[in-house]
């Protein structure tokens, strides 16, 4: 398979400067030369360039939604394309508005795909519900069939059309969550992992069941929507909207790992006691049937990846902004085959 990296340098989600700079710290950070130590083919496609909007007024407290309307409704052809041509996508943001486009565009050509949206946000406010009017905030309530009916016409918006049902996205990392948005969380069953969840269940555990929700019936191509602020600030202190008490750096990397060990590692189907029976095989030297079952399914089910909300203006020094963005980098390589074993 091949990776295709698009750069969308976009900040008018939030209002923040340095957002849009993402693209260019994540790759001076050495993610093609990072990437360039697999066997897959890479390509990259640069950064797409988005139009400024002179008349952009707010719509019902709603920040720049034309800007961000026709940034989203641009990114999510770059995507359909991409993933039409038998890419894997990597979207460098950028602000996590871009997740409309992104998100979109993937389901533009493939309808089934299910999202795990790793975050400290929910980011599902509606216009109603949103505190800020920032968009960043709101990506998921354009996708979302069941908040149709809550959804106003939001002008630059028009070309959306809601596509995943609550039931085919969970979220890994929340610890801030707005009062509208738990109620829509709660209210449409959608599963969710707190820090808290963490905690309790641990990582593993966290994705066995996110697995097992989303892939037990069949399997499908995975949409992974990283925010950076999932992570401790300590880690990723280069971003807009911190909040204390996120992922730790093996927590974070065993997400990207077990995402890309889906489609090969079995656990995560249900089939616990047919696979533990053949490991107990394994010990009678069967290996060869084991590997041979993982590779005939190839690499993992993860079909697109966003990374964003690495944002260079606001680490405190050159180093937090570097190891904000290396730390984006590490991500991105786990979640596309680097593994901590060799
Ligand atoms: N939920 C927030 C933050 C969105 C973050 C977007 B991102 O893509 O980074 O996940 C507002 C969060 N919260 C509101 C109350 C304040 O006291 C603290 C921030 C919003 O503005 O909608
Ligand atoms: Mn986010
Ligand atoms: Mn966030
Ligand atoms: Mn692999």
């Amino acid at each position: 398979h091949s990776v295709a990296v698009l750069g969308a340098p976009f900040s008018k989600g939030q209002k923040k400067r340095g957002v849009e700079h993402g693209p260019k710290v994540i790759r001076d950070a050495g993610l093609m030369e990072r990437l360039s130590n697999f066997d897959f083919s890479v390509h990259d496609f640069g950064d797409l360039n988005f139009q400024h909007l002179e008349e952009d007024e707010p719509y019902m407290d709603v920040k720049f939604p034309r800007t961000v309307g026709a940034a989203n409704k641009k990114l999510s052809a770059a995507v359909r394309n991409a993933v039409s041509a038998g890419h894997t996508l990597l979207m460098l943001g950028g602000d996590h508005s871009l997740a409309v486009g992104s998100v979109s565009g993937h389901a533009q050509h493939s309808p089934d795909l299910c999202l795990i949206w790793v975050d400290a946000h929910a980011d599902i406010n509606t216009p109603m519900t949103s505190p800020s009017g920032n968009l960043h905030g709101q990506p998921v309530a354009f996708m979302l069939k069941e908040l149709q009916d809550k959804m106003p016409d939001i002008p630059g918006f028009s070309w959306t059309k809601p596509f995943l049902s609550s039931r085919d996205l969970v979220y890994i990392g929340l610890r801030d969550v707005d009062p509208g948005e738990y109620q829509f969380l709660k209210s449409f069953g959608i599963q969710y992992f707190t820090m808290r969840d963490i905690d309790r269940l641990g990582i593993q555990r966290v994705m066995e069941v996110t697995f097992d929700h989303l892939l037990a019936r069949k399997q499908r191509p995975i949409h992974l929507s990283f925010d950076i602020d999932a992570f401790d600030p300590s880690l990723a202190p280069a971003t807009g909207t911190p909040v204390n008490g996120g992922l730790t750096y093996r927590e974070g990397i065993y997400i990207a790992e077990e995402i890309h060990n889906t489609g090969t590692d079995h656990y995560s189907y249900g089939f616990h006691f047919l696979w533990s029976f053949l490991d107990f095989l394994k010990v009678f030297d069967c290996l060869a049937f084991e590997s041979n079952l993982s590779s005939s399914w190839c690499a993992g089910l993860l079909s697109v990846m966003d990374m964003v909300e690495v944002n260079p203006d606001l680490g405190a020094s050159p180093e937090a902004v570097e190891a904000t963005a290396t730390l984006a980098v590490d991500v991105i390589a786990s979640s596309l085959g680097q593994t901590r074993e060799g």
